[in-house]
């Protein structure tokens, strides 16, 4: 016999749940201060308890697990300042999880003395593993757990006026029990509880450990609700582990296969590999076009308050919330992204469709900035990217791949990424401020009596002597052309012209770019600036000449 052997599957033939679509979000309940809490290397103390719970309310849950309080003195004190101080929203309710042993449930219902409403979670382990090696139980002796302590929850609820306790109940270890008996011990459960249509009981099914595909889990989940006698009394719970890897995923297909609730914590922080990750599930419902309920919208101070309680960090490439995965190196996603984000302001249109992105940064608190970061893998379109998002520059074309070749020479030689600040530095020194042999000062328009000539007086200095000229053309640019040429003998031809408006408040109105042609054929690229786009224009060909001037 091999020491593994692979997950036997449902039969289920009939299967409906890969049909099926999400649609709405679930029912959502953070396990962020029980099952997270208790796979601390460090268990949060009460302030860091309190801070999370603020977090968790502030994102919109409306059932909270707060604690274990039987089994903690932390756990029971912090319950018992929520309620004595008075800080559960009148909408949310706490949930506090027990074993089914008689003092640990009294302890609780101590615990939860004097809650407007609050959930108690009972739960025994069910899987076939654990019936033989950890409770060397038969499968009567393990419904008997759990019948009994359901009696003690109902009789202890019973005494507790204004009917303000749920029931919960998790035959811990689904995944690795019998369908069959899973719905034998929750329809056991329920026949105690009595759970109706208008007071329905929470079964909570644990993927304790994840142990197969998550289409077999799916396959277990639907299996089940055809089993349970219960399931019109009943809101069927998710609670996923991430032992494969793919906690989220049998999370989604368990939704398709009927489950109404998830339960999961922030970041996927639990039991070794974590629970389910809320947050990507969350937004990945948004990126469908589902209301999620939940508020990411600031996931950066939703991350700052994990990691600090926790003390466990947020990886770079998690989804959503990771430092790089809004980030593209490589040059044809640039390219991709810029042109996506390009089109999406042209057409003005609301559906996000941008290459590689399958969120917008912005609506989770996250900048457009460093969508790109630039390294040696870099291409022309992350470049642009960068230029236009820090000084509003929009680079025709060539421009665009003839700055990508000064970027791509840097990161070469410093084999490291390079900032999109030092980006914009040096698009400025290289094309808008190269050293400058000719200053352009000022022109104006003076009279002519030609036919379609204008005439304009221009103020330069070159190599340091200041000079008043007279110039003539079809217009000011091209005067400027004639003047330079026939003056100091710099003879370039204008090859290609582009400009635009400049966004408001960037200080300037107008950028111009000059492709400027020597006449052995070597062509350079300059950029002006101003509130006057003929001055604009000037200010680029000048630009052009100097860099022509200083090599
Ligand atoms: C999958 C989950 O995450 S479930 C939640 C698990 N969380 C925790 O365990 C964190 C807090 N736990 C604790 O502080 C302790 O385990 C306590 C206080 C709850 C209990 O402590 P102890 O009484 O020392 O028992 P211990 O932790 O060793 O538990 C094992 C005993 O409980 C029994 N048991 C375990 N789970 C259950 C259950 N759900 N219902 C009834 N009995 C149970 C076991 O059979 C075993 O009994 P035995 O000692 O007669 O063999
Ligand atoms: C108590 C249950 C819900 C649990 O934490 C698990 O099975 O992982």
């Amino acid at each position: 016999m091999s020491k593994y052997q692979s997950f036997p599957p449902i039969n289920l033939p009939d299967r409906t749940w890969p049909n099926n679509t999400i649609t709405q979000a679930p029912i959502w309940c953070s396990v962020d201060l029980r099952d997270g809490n208790q796979a601390l290397i460090n268990p949060m103390g009460p302030a860091k308890k309190m801070e999370l719970f603020r977090t968790l309310l502030q994102i919109g849950f409306k059932e909270i697990e707060v604690g274990f309080p039987a089994a903690s003195e932390t756990d029971f004190a912090f319950v018992r300042e929520l309620i004595e101080n008075d800080l559960i929203p009148d909408d949310v309710t706490i949930q506090v999880l027990t074993q089914a042993r008689p003092h640990l449930i009294e302890r609780t219902f101590e615990a939860i003395r004097g809650a407007k409403q609050s959930i108690v979670h009972l739960y025994n382990s069910t899987s076939v593993l654990q019936r033989r090696v950890v409770f060397s139980a038969d499968k009567a002796d393990v419904v008997k757990i759990a019948v009994d302590g359901a009696k003690l929850i109902h009789q202890l609820a019973s005494n507790v006026k204004d009917d303000t306790i749920r029931y919960q109940y998790s035959p811990e270890s689904f995944t690795g029990t019998e369908m069959e008996f899973a719905a034998e011990i929750c329809d056991a459960v329920c026949d105690v509880w009595q759970p109706t249509v208008d007071n329905k009981a929470i079964m909570n099914l644990p993927s304790t450990v994840e142990l197969s595909t998550p289409n077999v889990h799916a396959d277990q989940i639907e299996l089940f609700c055809r089993l349970f006698k219960h399931r019109e009394q009943s809101i069927i719970s998710l609670h996923t582990h991430n032992d494969r890897g793919t906690g989220i995923a049998a999370s989604e297909l368990a939704l398709l296969a009927g489950a109404d609730r998830v339960e999961g914590t922030l970041f996927g922080n639990g039991e070794r590999t974590g629970n389910l990750d809320i947050v990507t599930m969350a937004l990945n419902m948004t990126t469908q076009g589902i209301d999620s309920t939940l508020d990411f919208s600031n996931i950066k101070e939703v991350r700052r308050v994990a990691e600090f309680c926790t003390e466990i960090k947020v990886p770079e490439r998690m989804p959503y919330a990771g430092d790089l995965v809004f980030t593209a190196f490589s040059g044809s996603h640039q390219d991709a992204i810029k042109k996506g984000y390009d089109a999406m302001e042209e057409t003005g249109q609301d559906l996000f469709e941008v290459p590689y992105l399958t969120i917008d940064p912005a609506d989770i608190g996250r900048q457009y900035d460093p969508v790109i970061r630039v390294n040696s893998q870099s291409g022309k379109g992350g470049v642009a990217f960068l230029v236009e998002n820090e000084l509003g520059f929009r680079l025709p074309r060539r421009l665009q791949v003839a700055f990508s070749q000064v970027i791509q020479k840097i990161t070469d030689e410093t084999g490291e990424e390079i900032g999109s600040r030092e980006i914009a530095t040096k698009f400025v020194d290289t094309y808008i401020n190269p050293s400058a042999t000719l200053v352009y000062r000022s022109h104006k328009p003076v009279e002519c009596d030609k036919e379609n000539v204008e005439r304009y007086q221009f103020e330069f200095t070159y190599q340091g002597e200041d000079h008043t000229i007279l110039g003539e053309g079809n217009g000011p640019l091209d005067a400027c052309v004639h003047v330079l040429t026939e003056t100091f003998g710099l003879h370039y031809d204008i090859k290609d012209y582009n400009e635009h408006a400049m966004e408001a408040g960037s200080g300037s109105s107008a950028a111009a770019y000059i492709l400027a042609q020597k006449p052995n054929g070597e062509e350079l690229f300059g950029a002006g600036t101003s509130k006057s786009i003929t001055k604009a224009s000037i200010m680029a060909l000048v630009a052009a000449i100097n860099r022509s001037l200083s090599t």
